[in-house]
């Protein structure tokens, strides 16, 4: 099992930084540009490891990607060229794959079988499965299709109009992709917002949507068409970065070209709120999505409650927050936010483990967490859980805390943010 053993620092954050490609938009435009008739240049890909398990399930389907540097080319021909898999498709660790394949591959007249590393295996599947069965969808797979591995006869599917259940980007994009495939007209009306890649970025492949409040109207039967992007750097790795000058006394950070979406900067509201001393700046769109510079200075933190609405804007942002909270004054309390409990772990229960064996005073909630602030961190010997947000939080807590965190089981990180440790290192002075 990979192991790090980060020491107690004095060091600060300064200077600037370049996260990686934004994941969300990597896989659509992965998945795009793959169904595109044409070549697509993907500037700024994210090749964390989830991202190349969507790339990997086309090049099983027979489509031609390159990787050059940081872009990938995609060589589509086509959703009617697409190959049967002679295999079965490894969706490794990654709900997006899962979720938005599962879309893709209800809809195109292949028979297709895939599977899930352990942590995928356990994620709930029924949430796409039954409502793409609404559409006439053939899939089964273990308890009823809830679980993977599953199996897609796929076909043409019918039109629907779905009302969500669950407030999920991930089951509207993959419903959203089954209706570009379907026959007719399928509707999709979101019980709340969540992110809207999808939505911003069909367009640029030259897909029509019909966007009208939290109801989105796609016509069956369109074909996409190739598209150069440029993938903006994604808020939910800045985050790590975020909280680590916030709360790392005698910070200035600047991160530089982060996606900048209103359905993605929630972690910003929730520090602002916190007292953290935190501008941004959009100085441009690629494609429809807002890009922009983030300044971060260190500062003092109070306490807040994240609860409602905006949860899903921070979901994968929560266990970072959750560490700034512990060196808030005064107590957090993060409700309505269930969801945790559906990700690479339950990771209500991995924030309040791992931030307790570091010394703070955390409870869990059946949907959310509390912290007590401030504590002193002491540090300790920590386990990722294998999640990728989980490791990248005791990587930051080792910046506050009086002895060393030892995490065990860190390569997990590469599911996001395979630079990582290199940024970590250059920021630090
Ligand atoms: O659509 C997406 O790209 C994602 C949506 C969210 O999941 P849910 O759709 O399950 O909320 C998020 O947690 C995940 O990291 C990425
Ligand atoms: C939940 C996450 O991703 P996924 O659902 O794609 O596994 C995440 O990146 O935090």
């Amino acid at each position: 099992m990979s192991t790090i053993e980060l020491k107690s620092t004095d060091k600060k954050l300064r200077g600037e930084l370049r996260v990686p490609g934004d994941k969300s938009i990597s896989h659509r435009a992965a998945i795009f540009s793959s169904l595109a008739e044409g070549t697509s240049h993907i500037q700024y890909f994210l090749t964390g490891e989830d991202c190349l398990r969507t790339v990997e399930a086309f090049r099983m389907m027979g489509v031609k990607i390159e990787q050059d540097g940081g872009a990938l080319i995609v060589h589509g021909e086509g959703i009617t060229r697409l190959n049967e898999p002679s295999s079965p498709i490894n969706f490794g660790n990654s709900g997006t794959t899962a979720r938005l394949m599962s879309g893709v591959l209800a809809g195109l007249p292949l028979f297709t079988t895939a599977f899930g590393d352990t942590s995928l295996s356990r994620r709930p599947m029924d949430r796409v499965v039954a409502p793409l069965q609404e559409m006439g969808a053939d899939i089964t797979g273990r308890e009823g299709g809830s679980l993977l591995p599953l199996a897609f006869n796929g076909k043409k599917l019918s039109g629907y109009r779905h009302e969500l259940k669950v407030k999920s980007a991930q089951v509207k994009s993959a419903l959203l992709l089954a209706g570009m495939l379907a026959k007719g007209k399928t509707e999709v009306i979101e019980i709340g917002e969540t992110r809207n890649h999808t939505e911003m970025l069909l367009p640029e492949f030259g897909v029509d949507l019909d966007i009208d409040g939290r109801a989105i109207t796609i016509e069956g039967g369109q074909q996409p068409k190739a598209s150069d992007i440029r993938v903006p750097g994604d808020i939910s790795s800045a985050a790590f970065f975020i909280v680590a000058a916030s709360i790392t006394p005698n910070s200035q950070l600047t991160i530089r070209d982060v996606g900048l979406n209103k359905t993605r900067i929630g972690i910003l509201y929730a520090l602002e709120k916190m007292g953290a001393a935190i501008k941004t700046d959009v100085h441009t769109h690629v494609g429809r999505e807002p890009v922009g510079d983030i300044h971060i200075q260190s500062s003092n933190l109070n306490g807040i409650t994240l609860d409602g609405e905006i949860i899903p804007n921070v979901i994968d942002e929560i266990p970072i927050i959750a560490l700034a909270a512990t060196q808030a004054e005064g107590t957090t309390i993060i409700k309505d936010a269930e969801e945790l409990r559906h990700k690479e772990t339950d990771r209500i229960e991995a924030v309040v483990d791992t931030l307790n064996r570091l010394g703070a005073n955390v409870e869990a909630l059946k949907d959310g967490i509390i912290i007590h602030g401030k504590s002193h961190l002491e540090g300790g010997v920590i386990n990722s859980y294998g999640d990728h947000r989980i490791g990248m939080m005791g990587a930051i807590a080792s910046l506050v805390t009086s002895n060393h965190v030892t995490i065990h089981d860190k390569d997990c990180i590469n599911i996001s943010y395979p630079t990582f440790f290199e940024h970590l290192n250059d920021v630090l002075c």
